[in-house]
């Protein structure tokens, strides 16, 4: 089993990320760590901290000479803010009379809206929002990469499993729906567009969009595709619902902050239509070295059926609400007079779907790890190789 846990604070002295259950030999350094924490700062919309943000990478555990070795890995982001906040953000007491005059420390009483400063105050007692949104905080999503890539490193090694991820939409602005599915070369490409679309002509249309969101002070959401690339059939199962690979990849997107929706393959659409043109047929294909292939006609399920995947490329979508700390706030109550107030308006980004789907590759990854070596065990990536080719040599029919 492939377990993980993040701890830290926004403003903390860093975030850190265990992943536990990955097997021996997974080659991996601090510096693909870093490339992929870089992709996450980037996208059109993000704001300040994001131009200086480092995230500084340290491996703490689990690897040596640059290759898994079988134990928990845990791996440190230091956060470039912790030096201004080193006494607000103190784990240690710090003298009362040295915080009254250090104005960051002021308690934030009017909580947001759609944020979870509200109810984590109710919920934890605080009269302040702070202890909340510093944990709150997609701030957090950086550990989750972190993990991600040493998942998506194990997946490509053991199995030739590749995810890529893409902006279908911000705010209004969608992709053409016939546009062609990037393939699994197609992530640098997507990586250099500021909105890390697919399409460069919708992509300057999201700029634009996120322009005038920034300048009526307003902010966007908008809807991420992951795709995974060399899936073999039967990864989940059917036999019991939190088996189902679709309930387990639906609740780790849904467990990214501000995500509020999961649709695999044409998902809500595919409610609209009729079973004729609801399902991908089977296709036969000729047999390919005495084995028979086949493949599905269409691509509507997303990959996976019955709770396991099919074989086909997994597509699964994810729909990000638009940011809830407004420079324009919403109404809301002051908690420290019960009056109606502005809610705090502190330093946020203005759309942040591009660095989303970033975070959803890194999930889908994850979970894909766990199904994967559910399926197929294995204590070295060199097992679970031998262990899923022995597994795709005993199919009579293959996709
Ligand atoms: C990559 C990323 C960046 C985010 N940046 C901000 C931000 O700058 N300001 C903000 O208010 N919310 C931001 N959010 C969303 C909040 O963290 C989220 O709305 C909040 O934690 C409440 O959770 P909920 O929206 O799931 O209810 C971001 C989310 C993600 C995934
Ligand atoms: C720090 C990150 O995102 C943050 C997510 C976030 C939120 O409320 O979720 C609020 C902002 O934090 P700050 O108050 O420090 O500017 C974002 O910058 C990050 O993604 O690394």
């Amino acid at each position: 089993m492939v377990r993980w846990l993040t701890a830290g604070e926004s403003h903390g002295p860093a975030l850190v990320a265990t992943v536990e259950g990955l097997p021996a030999g997974i080659r991996v350094t601090s510096s693909d760590i870093g490339d992929d924490l870089a992709r996450r700062r980037l996208g059109y919309g993000r704001g300040a901290r994001m131009k200086f943000e480092r995230d500084e990478v340290e491996l703490l555990g689990g690897l040596r000479h640059g290759s898994s070795l079988g134990g928990p890995v845990s791996i440190v982001v230091r956060n470039t803010e912790w030096p201004k906040w080193r006494k607000v953000m103190s784990p240690d007491p710090v003298d009362p009379e040295e915080l009254a005059g250090l104005s960051r420390n002021a308690p934030l009483t009017r909580p947001r809206p759609g944020h979870a400063d509200l109810s984590g105050m109710q919920k934890y007692g605080f009269d302040d929002a702070r202890p909340v949104l510093e944990r709150a905080s997609a701030r957090e999503t950086a550990a989750r990469v972190a993990l991600g890539t040493v998942a998506r490193a194990f997946l490509r090694q053991a199995y030739g499993i590749e995810v890529i991820s893409h902006v279908l939409s911000i705010g209004a602005v969608a992709v053409p729906a016939d546009t062609p599915l990037p393939g699994p070369g197609a992530l640098a490409g997507i990586d250099a567009d500021p909105c890390r679309c697919a399409d460069p002509a919708t992509s300057a249309r999201m700029v634009a969009e996120i322009d005038a969101a920034h300048k009526d002070a307003d902010t966007l959401g908008g809807v991420v595709e992951v795709l995974v690339f060399g899936c073999p059939p039967g990864l989940g199962s059917y036999v019991h619902g939190d088996r189902r690979l679709d309930a387990r990849l639906a609740g780790e997107l849904m467990g990214i902050q501000a995500v509020k929706g999961v649709e695999f393959g044409d998902g809500f659409e595919t409610a609209r239509r009729r079973g004729s043109a609801a399902h991908d047929e089977i296709e036969v294909l000729a047999p390919d070295g005495g084995v028979q292939r086949v493949r599905r006609a269409t691509d509507r399920a997303g990959g996976v059926e019955g709770g396991m995947t099919n074989g086909e490329v997994l597509r699964v979508r994810a729909a990000m609400k638009p940011i809830s700390t407004l420079s324009r706030p919403l109404s809301t109550v002051d908690v420290a007079t019960g009056e109606t107030a502005v809610a705090i308006a502190q330093r946020s980004d203005v759309c942040a779907v591009p660095a989303a789907g970033v975070v959803a590759e890194a999930m889908v990854a994850l979970v894909l790890a766990d199904a994967a070596l559910e399926k197929f065990g294995g204590d070295s990536v060199e097992e679970t190789r031998r262990n899923y080719e022995a597994y795709l040599k005993s199919l009579a029919v293959r996709s």
